[in-house]
């Protein structure tokens, strides 16, 4: 069967194997990065057409950027939530909650750097109530980690206040962060292009802050979106739970590192964690440029390259 280089590798693109390896393992682990939702319609961050090109979202998604601008952020993060919301799970989102089910909480554990709440899950239509698109189908929630956090969670901005508004859904969260193409023509784009002076406390703010979301706690503080910024840790009982269960199992079989450039720290450093636990590596990925901590592949590990959607069902059948 046909062996590719990948980074001086000798990785196996044959998905026969791949299933006999796959049988093989009975402790999983999977991190997941935007590329799992791109067909789903969701931007991915570097891809092409990707948000960190429109908008320096690694400005955009950190503290200063929200203490210097809040309704520029806030539009960028309204626009994601609008998206997520209107977007549908795919067949790669549904084919890792069926192993999470077969495999079950000791077997598999999902690690998930998209704040979207991907992998999907399904739940039976007229279901209206859109939770993430990771559970939309009963994917266990024990086995879902969700490293940065998600966009349903609002937070305060005072850091004094522990206001925490878990799973919120309403979009528009007010008049001002209502989705519409002017909106974001005329208050995001221009603003998060002209990146280079976004901190200039001159340049004028995007939406005055008396029109923004305010904690119903303590009403000085403004509401922020909860997902994990440049700069923040990540949640501390998420990060303890996926340690408990590396540590308890004392071997990672495999690793899926599916749709994701893997150079976000401290999440991408899960790839060298399973590979001490004995993992082997799968790497799915639409193409072989900046693949990060998954980049150096050997003999015995795996590489898919094309559409998840496409391939992770096949993987996973
Ligand atoms: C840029 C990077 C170098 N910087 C960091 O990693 C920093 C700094 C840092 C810390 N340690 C380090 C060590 C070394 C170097 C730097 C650091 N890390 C942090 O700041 C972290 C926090 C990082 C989290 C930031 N938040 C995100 N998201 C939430 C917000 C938001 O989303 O707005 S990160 C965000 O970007 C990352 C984007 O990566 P991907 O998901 O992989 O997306 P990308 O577009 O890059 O790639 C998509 C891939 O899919 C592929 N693809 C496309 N279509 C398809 C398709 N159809 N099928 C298959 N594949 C496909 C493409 O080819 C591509 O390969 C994700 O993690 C995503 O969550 N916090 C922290 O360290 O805090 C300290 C601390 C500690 C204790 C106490 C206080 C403080
Ligand atoms: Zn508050």
């Amino acid at each position: 069967p046909p062996k590719r280089e990948v980074g001086m590798s000798k990785a196996s693109t044959s998905i026969p194997e791949f299933h006999t390896a796959l049988l093989n393992s009975k402790r999983i682990l999977a991190l997941c990065g935007a590329g799992l939702s791109a067909a789903s319609g969701l931007d991915t961050f570097r891809g092409k057409g990707g948000m960190w090109r429109n908008y320096r979202a690694t400005s955009l998604a950190t503290p200063e950027a929200f203490e210097n601008d809040p309704g520029l952020v806030w539009l960028f993060y309204a626009l994601r939530r609008h998206q997520a919301l209107n977007a549908k799970p795919n067949m790669a989102h549904f084919a890792l909650a069926e192993l999470a089910r077969q495999k079950g909480e000791e077997g598999f554990q999902c690690l998930s750097q998209n704040v979207d709440g991907t992998p999907p899950t399904l739940l039976s239509p007229p279901h209206t109530n859109p939770l993430g698109l990771s559970q939309r189908a009963s994917h266990p929630p024990s086995q879902l980690k969700l490293l940065h956090s998600t966009l349903f969670n609002l937070k305060c901005f005072n850091d004094s206040c522990t206001y925490l508004d878990i799973d919120n859904f309403t979009d528009p969260l007010c008049p001002a962060l209502t989705i519409t193409p002017e909106n974001i023509e005329t208050r995001l784009a221009p603003a998060a292009k002209s990146m280079h002076n976004h901190l200039d406390p001159r340049r004028p703010k995007a939406i005055p802050e008396d029109e923004l979301p305010h904690c119903p706690s303590c009403e000085t503080g403004l509401l922020r979106p909860g997902v994990v910024w440049f700069g923040e840790a990540l949640p501390s009982e998420t990060i303890e739970g996926i340690d408990e269960w590396i540590e308890a199992g004392e071997s990672v079989d495999l690793i899926l590192v599916i749709g994701t450039t893997a150079t976000v720290w401290p999440a991408s450093s899960y790839v060298e964690i399973a590979r001490r636990f004995g993992a082997k590596v799968a790497v799915v990925n639409m193409d072989d440029g900046e693949l990060g901590s998954a980049s150096d592949l050997r003999e015995g590990d795996f590489w898919f390259q094309g559409d998840a959607a496409v391939l992770v069902p096949q993987m996973l059948e």
